[in-house]
Order: structure tokens, then sequence, then C-alpha cells
């Protein structure tokens, strides 16, 4: 199955306001920036993932995402980030109405082509699936098969509510990649560890000291 990705992306300006003990206000954007940049990278180097539509207001952003092979979709809804998403995935169903489409956050620094592509031939099975974050309370990708609404439900406790909404939780080892969302500074800790792209990486340099 080949998908189509909708990934959101709020302005940088306002994104990642829990990083900031841990990165300044001047440089939260860039941080921002270079988690999406090596998100819809990796996500484009999946076998599985047809293509990629960002949902973002932010120019620079679209600039930038557009330059790695990303659509960019305007938010028009401009309803916080589950309108951002139905908004995607109509735009997307607009074009192709068989389409697969997964929405997936744009704070996965670590993604790893080949994990994402486990979970997307694992969530083929079913209607509705998602994927737990690593900090088991949240949702880091969410997928609908073809016939078949997303219903998105991301935000505080999105586990739970996904899974009370019918999708089937993706029971997966060995895809920590896919589920290392970066909220925090040991979010942030956690995805160096696990080896990040080269945008993130740059832009990360010396925020993190040994130790700290
Ligand atoms: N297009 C769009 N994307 C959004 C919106 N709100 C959040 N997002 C994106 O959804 C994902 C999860 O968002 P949040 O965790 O709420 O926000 P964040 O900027 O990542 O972090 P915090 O500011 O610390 O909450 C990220 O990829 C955000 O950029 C929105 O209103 N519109
Ligand atoms: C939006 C979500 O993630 P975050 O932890 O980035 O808020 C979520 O888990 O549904």
């Amino acid at each position: 199955m080949q998908w189509t990705l909708v990934i959101p992306l709020k302005p940088l300006s306002r994104a990642k306001s829990r990083l900031s003990d841990t990165a300044a206000d001047e440089l939260r954007p860039g941080l921002a920036l270079a988690f999406a940049q090596d998100t819809v990278a990796a996500a484009l180097a999946c076998p599985a993932v047809r293509d990629v539509a960002v949902v973002t207001d932010d120019a620079l952003a679209g600039r930038e995402l557009a330059a790695l092979g990303a659509r960019i979709v305007p938010d028009e809804p401009q309803g916080g980030l589950n309108a951002a998403l139905a908004h995607g995935a109509a735009a997307v169903r607009t074009a192709r109405p068989e389409s697969p489409v997964a929405a997936l956050n744009a704070d996965l620094p670590a993604l790893r082509p080949l994990e994402l592509l486990r979970v997307l031939d694992a969530a083929a099975k079913f209607p509705r699936a998602f994927l737990a974050d690593a900090a088991a309370i949240g949702t880091t990708l969410l997928a609908a098969t073809p016939h078949y609404e997303l219903h998105p439900s991301f935000g505080t406790d999105s586990r739970a509510r996904h899974r009370a909404s019918g999708a089937v939780e993706l029971p997966l080892t060995a895809v920590d990649s896919v589920r290392q969302d970066v909220d925090t500074g040991a979010d942030l800790r956690a995805a160096l560890a696990l080896g990040v792209g080269p945008h993130t990486a740059a832009a990360s340099a010396g925020l993190l000291t040994p130790g700290s």
C-alpha cells in the first residue's frame, strides 16, 4: 500500500514551547524547522510513502519543506491541530479518493524510513490504526485505509482517545524512531541517542552538554 502522509506544523514562532528550558526563544523556531525537515526527509525516503502533505501557514517552513518534495497545504481552518489534520486529509482525498492517509507528527527527528515502513505495513491491515508515542500517552501516527476517515484526536492523552475511537493500537517493537517525538529536553536527549537527521544534528549542536 502506498500512503500519503499528512504532517501538521504550526507557525515556527509558536512551536515547541515545552522546549523553553532547553532552547532559548531565538533558537526554538530553528529547532522546530529542523525537526520537521528531518521528519519530512525520512518520510519521503520510506518505500511505502507515495507523498507528503504538510499543513502549515509558516512561510519559511513551507518553502524549506516544499524544497524537500512535500506538498504544502495552507492551514485554512485555523482551528488547531485536529482541524488542520482533517483539512489536510480531505485535501488528499479530494485529489485521490482511494488514498490511504496517515497523520504523522512533525517532531520526529530520529525517524528512520524502514521503521516507518514497518508501521505503515502493519497499519494497512486495519481500517484505522495508530502508534503510541515513546511516553505511551500520546500518538505519533494515525492511519486510515481507503474508504475510512482519519478522525484525528491528537493532543494530551491522545493514545486513550484514539483507542476509544476504535482505532487499533499497533503493538510493534523496534520502531522507536517512529515513537520518539520531541517535546522536552529529555525527549531531545532520547532522540539524539537514537540518532537524528542532519538538520536536527546541526540545529541542536551545543544545546545539550554531557551531564547537563
Ligand atoms: N497546522 C497546524 N499544526 C499544528 C497546530 N497545532 C499543533 N500543530 C502541530 O502538531 C504537532 C503536535 O503539536 P503540539 O505538541 O501541540 O505543539 P508543539 O509545537 O509540537 O509543542 P508545544 O508548543 O510544546 O506544545 C506538531 O507537529 C505541531 O507543529 C495547528 O494549529 N496547525
Ligand atoms: C499532539 C500530540 O503530541 P504532543 O506530545 O507533541 O503534544 C499527541 O500525542 O497527540
